[in-house]
């Protein structure tokens, strides 16, 4: 649906150059919600930029369902952005129209009858739950229900694509989790593709199916959400992990541990289904060891489960390399030094 081939963006201001974009490949499949997540200045809002033609690559072609859109003309151009609905992290919304004149606005300029727009506004604002508030100026909105206005405005030429430019960024968790479950509406209901971008590993976690994570201009990993949780490569992508996922301890609870005579610790990781199968005490009860979990969570990431156990094992020492031999052909199972946590 949205294939960028070795694209890349460089700004020239002068005699300095920005590399903002560095050789990135990318294929973003009809009907999935992807994410780019990366630090600030790591080149997403470039990237999102090149998909409606804010911006023109330096090298390389972004395809929209297999044309190259870099060369549309300025006619096939305004066609497109027809077919790409966008939000924004601060809604850009009209403050002198109202609400129902602000999701009116894209269908005006595309010459749809009066009595037309009037009964998309309508179908819209109730889609997104405003229909109360269809004569309210901006102002009078809260964060949430701005970026609500701002997503049925996107919706108003019924676009196969929806662009978010860091959409929650400004909203509180709770809002936050509002707008994502009604991105996933539109996304499921709609059947509308989303490509989203953040600096947030919970808004990749709550709806991506996919994600790249970008640094330095590059796309240094990408793959499902369930695989990027439970099988990081890179340190970069492990940070953005750790900042929603707090199942390592800390090096002083560790060493408080050892020094109270703790040893045979190890990490237990499960995947999907088998995290609901009681494995642990299965085989521990089978040679007849004590498993203590020390540390430790059981999470849900793409509606499978993800468990991630610190446990030490006590029992007869012949009996452990038994246990740790039959988990290990069943979940993945590390053990971990102390310096590590
Ligand atoms: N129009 C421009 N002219 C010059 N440099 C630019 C321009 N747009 C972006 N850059 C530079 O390109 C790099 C990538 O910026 P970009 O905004 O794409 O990153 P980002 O990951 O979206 O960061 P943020 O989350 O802070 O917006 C930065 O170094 C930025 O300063």
């Amino acid at each position: 649906m949205i294939e960028f081939q070795n694209v890349a963006k460089t700004f020239k201001f002068g005699d300095r150059e920005v590399n903002a974009v560095k050789d990135v490949s990318l294929s973003i499949q009809q009907g999935e919600i992807f994410g780019i997540i990366g630090f600030s200045g790591a080149g997403k809002s470039t990237l999102l930029r090149l998909v409606n033609l804010l911006e023109s690559p330096t090298h390389g072609t972004v395809q929209v369902q297999g044309v190259d859109i870099n060369s549309l003309t300025p006619k096939e151009v305004r066609k497109l952005r027809r077919r790409i609905g966008m939000i924004f992290q601060n809604f850009n919304l009209f403050s002198s129209r109202t609400v129902a004149g602000n999701v009116a606005y894209p269908l005006k300029l595309a010459g749809v009858p009066k009595k037309e727009i009037n009964e998309r506004v309508a179908e819209l604002l109730s889609f997104v739950g405003l229909t109360e508030k269809a004569n309210d100026y901006p102002e009078q909105l809260s964060g949430g229900q701005k970026q609500r206005v701002g997503i049925a405005r996107a919706l108003a030429t019924s676009p196969d694509i929806l662009i978010c430019d860091e959409a929650t960024s400004a909203l509180d968790p709770d809002t936050t989790g509002e707008i994502l479950r009604l991105l996933k509406k539109v996304n499921k209901d709609l059947g509308i593709t989303i490509l989203l971008i953040t600096h947030e590993m919970n808004v990749i976690q709550q709806i991506c199916d996919r994600v790249a994570v970008m640094e330095n201009g590059a796309v240094i990993e990408s793959n499902s959400v369930f695989d990027i949780f439970t099988n990081p490569q890179h340190l970069t992508t492990q940070r953005f992990i750790q900042s929603v996922q707090q199942d390592r301890p800390s090096a002083s609870l560790l060493e408080e541990w050892r020094k109270k005579g703790g040893k045979n610790l190890y990490r237990v990781i499960f995947k999907g289904d088998i995290a609901s199968d009681p494995i642990l005490s299965r085989v521990t009860r089978k040679f007849d060891v004590d498993v203590n979990i020390v540390y430790g969570s059981v999470r849900e990431i793409q509606e499978k489960f993800y468990g991630n156990l610190l446990v030490s094992f006590e029992g007869h020492s012949d009996k452990i390399p038994s246990v740790l031999t039959e988990l290990q052909d069943i979940v993945t199972v590390e053990e971990v030094k102390f310096n590590e946590g």
